[in-house]
């Protein structure tokens, strides 16, 4: 069964609503929330498929403390929104859909494209801590990176484009350290040399060697409140922050497609519309149906 976009407008017509107002008030109390929610939609499906399986808290062996998962948060607005769709229209939209939607609308939040999200997908039955080895490490290469998207079904092409919402939020020092201060780890030294010489010392005075691994910095640098192509600019001029957006410049094929976003302003491909294309994608990513799964009745919880 394929997801629908509208699933819910017979049996639950409030419901995108629902999680857009609760999406809305979150981001304007919390202006990072907008980055936060988009991120865990993107954990969510490349770990057991768009199933809630990150949203469930099991103790110690949840899949959300995986350490791929490292940093994610945003379950309390889910939670906050389920609570109120259970009051609505109980039993009837899953956590699943939740997360999805949120992502819609945090982009939205954040000045990015409007889209439809298809949707009825059902609220998996595993969450284990083992399972999230499908997650792109930041330190991974670009061969890795395009086999691990490759594994879920997405394209070179979705990898750029879907790596383009770091356009938004911030990253803890602790991803960073490797990229400034242990590049070679054979020597135990070294920064990655793609970075700008300039924005070289910017990071390492933002990172300081052996400092605060919590303090959090702009991915997109001179940009990171607004959701636009601002991010793919600084990938290609030398000041990605993220040590896997950097190596999008370490493949031809993911360079040119990059350059294709600035080659041609009138008549180039709008980054936005092919955002749109591959968020979609990836929200398709092992999604459960029909009879599969369950709608939570509580995100946290399976029923
Ligand atoms: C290509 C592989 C990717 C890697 C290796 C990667 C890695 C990371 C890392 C290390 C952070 C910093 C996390 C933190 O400190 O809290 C981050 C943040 C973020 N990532 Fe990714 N990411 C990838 C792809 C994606 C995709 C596909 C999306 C969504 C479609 C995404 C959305 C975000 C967002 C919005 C943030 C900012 C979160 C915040 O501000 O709290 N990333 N990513
Ligand atoms: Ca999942
Ligand atoms: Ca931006």
């Amino acid at each position: 069964q394929l997801l629908q976009v509208g699933f819910y407008s017979n049996t639950c017509p409030q419901a995108e609503s629902i999680v857009h107002n609760v999406v809305r008030e979150s981001v304007i109390s919390d202006h990072n929330m907008a980055a936060v929610l988009l991120r865990l939609h993107f954990h969510d499906c490349f770990v057991e498929g768009c199933d809630g399986s990150i949203l469930i808290d099991n103790g110690p062996n949840s899949e959300k403390n995986a350490f791929g998962h490292e940093g994610i948060r945003g379950f309390d607005v889910i939670e906050r929104a389920k609570a109120e769709l259970e009051a609505s229209c109980p039993g009837v939209v899953s956590c699943a859909d939740i997360v999805a939607l949120a992502a819609r609308d945090a982009i939205v939040m954040a000045n990015g494209p409007m889209y439809q999200v298809p949707s009825g997908r059902k609220d998996g039955l595993v969450s284990n801590v083992s399972l999230a080895q499908a997650m792109p490490d930041v330190s991974d290469s670009i061969q890795i990176l395009n086999a691990k998207f490759l594994n879920k079904g997405l394209t070179q092409k979705d990898l750029v484009l879907l790596s383009g919402a770091h356009t938004i939020g911030t990253t803890a020092c602790f991803f960073m350290t490797k990229r400034l201060y242990n590049f070679f780890p054979s020597s135990g030294s070294g920064s990655d040399p793609s970075i700008n010489t300039r924005f070289l010392q910017e990071l390492k005075t933002r990172c300081p060697q052996n400092g605060d691994v919590n303090v959090r910095i702009a991915i997109d640098e001179g940009g990171h409140n607004k959701f636009d192509k601002h991010i793919l600019d600084n990938i290609r001029q030398g000041f990605a922050v993220l040590e896997s957006d950097a190596r999008l410049n370490d493949d031809i094929v993911t360079k040119f497609i990059i350059d294709s976003y600035f080659n041609n302003p009138i008549f180039g491909p709008s980054f936005e519309a092919d955002f749109v294309e591959s968020i979609v994608k990836m929200g398709q990513i092992g999604v459960k149906t029909g009879f599969l799964g369950e709608i939570r009745h509580k995100c946290s919880k399976f029923n």
